[in-house]
């Protein structure tokens, strides 16, 4: 048996500890420290929805697995997330026993809270260890949680720990390696869920806490104060859309530089290519092919990482839950629960994890409509479409002290979460909804972001990025470039070769279905590839022109030739298809695994192409009327 062979059965053997609590109370910070993950954290309850495995090996040189799970408040699963949870623990998922050992994570800061499914966890009868962790802010607010106490009144390990500050974790490891080895659990833990009265619980949590904890908690204040200003019923919202729009600004203003140097490049590196290869087919497939389509996706990384800059500060300083609680009257407007604020603000990373965080509502039909409009929301991977033609024909300047093309693009995002709104308002009433039930959420305490969280948040983002790039748009460039470049043009062609070839043919035969809305051939080949994402688009047009073109101009500006062959309303039809943009494979076969049903994906991609269509549509002749 090889080295490896022994390393994976030793693993396959290890114990499997799971990582339980409450939401946010700091589960995957342990679990990233515990096993050098990356798993995202962040400051808002239900940040995980799914299971995660890991594994390491503790100081005394003892293989642990581990599992991350999404956070609860109890066992008896209201939401589909804490169904997964409850499962896990109750060895109910098929293939898999329950966890070998508990380790229950709770918030040092409220344990009144979290104590509840402490105990009811201990009635399952596994092996169970108890995290106090956020200890240090605990501390810092003049709480004092006497451990040992807590260990005697609950008959099990207690450690404290700082999931977010390295060696933090060393308490846990210490109480793993005492616990070694760990006994096979003989509890029928399915049999526990339920079997004690909630009120039971509470009296036995007061009678506990009375015991091991002090009486002056200082409450945050420092959150308070900030929520006086942050909730205030007139200056709250006012603030949600100032730092809305700045943040649009800066994709702009800020990006110009690092877009110049990619371009740059991209472009020196094309030069380079052309003039040290002889004309032929190899030649086209790099410079036509990848350099130009690659490349003309790769220059938008700077705006998607400035986005991403200050969603990720927002998440993990607490403002989330916030901005959820200001935007629940008006999505309650329209039938939507403030629940609905975080899945619909991870869509604008891209609908797939939007579509599966809408795991955390509890009601069928609020989960339904907000999986139904999530893909309404501008994702990243229309941030290039939009940011090209803005550059294109938007001319930049200032108006009234603020960048022109950040307004648009502001507007264009306004766009997206106006119609999901007006989408969801009349889903809900064809699906006949009943009242709202009002918004239960926690709001966690502030607390400044963390840098490593950021670098994290950040790096994952741009690999994600840069991954796609690398793999699904440079193999859709490819095959693109193929079929624009064969059969080639005939003897005595008039038109560029692009026309004669396959792709030119299905272009032109798309074009019958879009010349109403103002898009060309060379715009219907693009669509195509588009579908399997979005920003294959704008490398498509890449492509598509340079081999249009006669003359040694590179594609990797794209922005002047297409700023010299479409009307100001063909661009402006184009950017309102890209507000609803139905062509996304990828977040219809999600829909269909998260909704068990064919239904609802092709519900979703009839009216999105048909508003798209409309949208297209009315942008056209109107702007077309107006002269443009
Ligand atoms: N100061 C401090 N902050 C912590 C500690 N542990 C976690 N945090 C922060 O608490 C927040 C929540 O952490 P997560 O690890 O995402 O919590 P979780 O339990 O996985 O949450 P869900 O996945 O939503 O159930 C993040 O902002 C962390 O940075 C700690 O020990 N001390
Ligand atoms: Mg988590």
């Amino acid at each position: 048996m090889g080295v490896t062979e022994k390393v994976m059965q030793a693993v396959g053997r290890a114990p499997m500890i799971a990582l339980l609590g409450n939401p946010n109370c700091g589960k995957t910070a342990l679990f990233n420290r515990l096993t050098g993950a990356r798993q995202k954290v962040a400051n808002y309850a239900g940040v995980t929805i799914e299971r995660k495995e890991g594994q390491f090996t503790s100081p005394a040189g003892h293989a642990y697995r581990v599992l991350d799970l999404p956070g609860a408040y109890s066992l008896t699963a209201h939401t589909p997330d804490e169904e997964i949870t409850r499962d896990v623990v109750a060895g109910l998922r098929a293939g898999e026993t329950s966890p070998d050992l508990v380790v229950c994570v709770v918030d040092a800061t409220n344990l009144r809270l979290n104590l509840r499914l402490v105990l009811e966890v201990q009635r399952l009868g596994l092996p169970m260890i108890l995290c106090l962790n956020m200890v240090d802010v605990a501390k810092k607010r003049g709480i004092e949680i006497d451990a040992d106490k807590l260990a005697r009144e609950l008959r099990m390990t207690v450690v404290e720990t700082v999931a977010v500050q390295g060696g933090g974790e060393k308490s846990l490891l210490r109480a793993l390696d005492e616990a070694w080895p760990v006994a096979p659990a003989a509890a029928n833990p399915l049999a526990a869920i339920d079997a004690v009265s909630v009120e039971d619980t509470q009296r036995e949590v007061r009678r506990i806490l009375a015991i091991v904890a002090n009486d002056n908690q200082a409450s945050d204040s420092l959150s308070e104060k900030i929520d006086n200003v942050v909730l205030h019923p007139f200056a709250g919202p006012v603030i949600l859309a100032v730092l809305m729009f700045l943040i649009f600004q800066a994709v702009f203003s800020w990006a110009e530089a690092p877009m110049d140097f990619i371009t740059g490049t991209v472009e020196g590196f094309g030069a380079i290519v052309k003039e040290h290869m002889a004309d032929g087919i190899l030649r086209s497939l790099l410079v036509d092919g990848i350099i130009a389509g690659v490349g003309g996706v790769l220059v938008f990384l700077p705006q998607i990482l400035i986005l991403f800059f200050f969603i990720l500060i927002l998440e993990d300083c607490g403002y989330l839950p916030r901005a959820a609680f200001l935007l629940d009257r008006l999505m309650g407007g329209v039938g939507l629960s403030g629940r609905a604020f975080i899945p619909l603000l991870s869509s604008f990373a891209c609908a797939i994890p939007g579509v599966m965080a809408a795991r955390t509502i509890q009601n069928p039909r609020d989960r339904i409509v907000t999986i139904m409009i999530a893909p309404l929301m501008t994702c990243s991977a229309r941030l290039p479409v939009y940011a090209l033609v803005i550059a294109a024909f938007i001319p930049e300047r200032e108006v009234y002290g603020m960048n022109l093309q950040g307004l648009v693009l502001f507007c264009l995002y306004f766009a997206g979460i106006f119609s999901a709104m007006g989408v969801a308002w009349f889903m809900k009433r064809s699906l006949g909804g009943k009242r709202q039930q009002p918004l239960m959420l926690e709001l966690p305490s502030y607390h400044w972001p963390h840098l490593r969280n950021l670098a994290i948040g950040l790096w994952e983002r741009a690999k994600i990025f840069v991954t796609r790039v690398g793999t699904v748009i440079l193999s859709l460039m490819i095959l693109l470039w193929a079929l624009s470049s064969f059969p080639g043009a005939p003897e005595g062609a008039t038109q560029p070769a692009i026309w004669y070839s396959i792709a030119g043919m299905i272009g032109r035969a798309l074009e019958y279905v879009f010349a109403p809305i103002g898009f060309n051939w060379q715009i219907c080949i693009a669509l195509v590839p588009g579908m399997a994402a979005r920003e294959v688009a704008v490398g498509a047009l890449g492509t598509v022109y340079a081999l249009s073109q006669s003359g040694d101009e590179l594609a990797t500006s794209l922005a002047p030739v297409i700023a010299s062959t479409w009307s100001l309303a063909t661009a402006l039809s184009l950017l309102a298809w890209y507000v609803y943009a139905p062509q996304c494979l990828a977040t219809l076969s999600v829909v269909r695994r998260e909704t068990g049903s064919i239904r609802y994906p092709l519900m979703m991609a009839g009216y999105m192409f048909a508003l798209a269509y409309v949208a297209s549509f009315i942008t056209y002749h109107a702007a077309r009327l107006l002269g443009a």
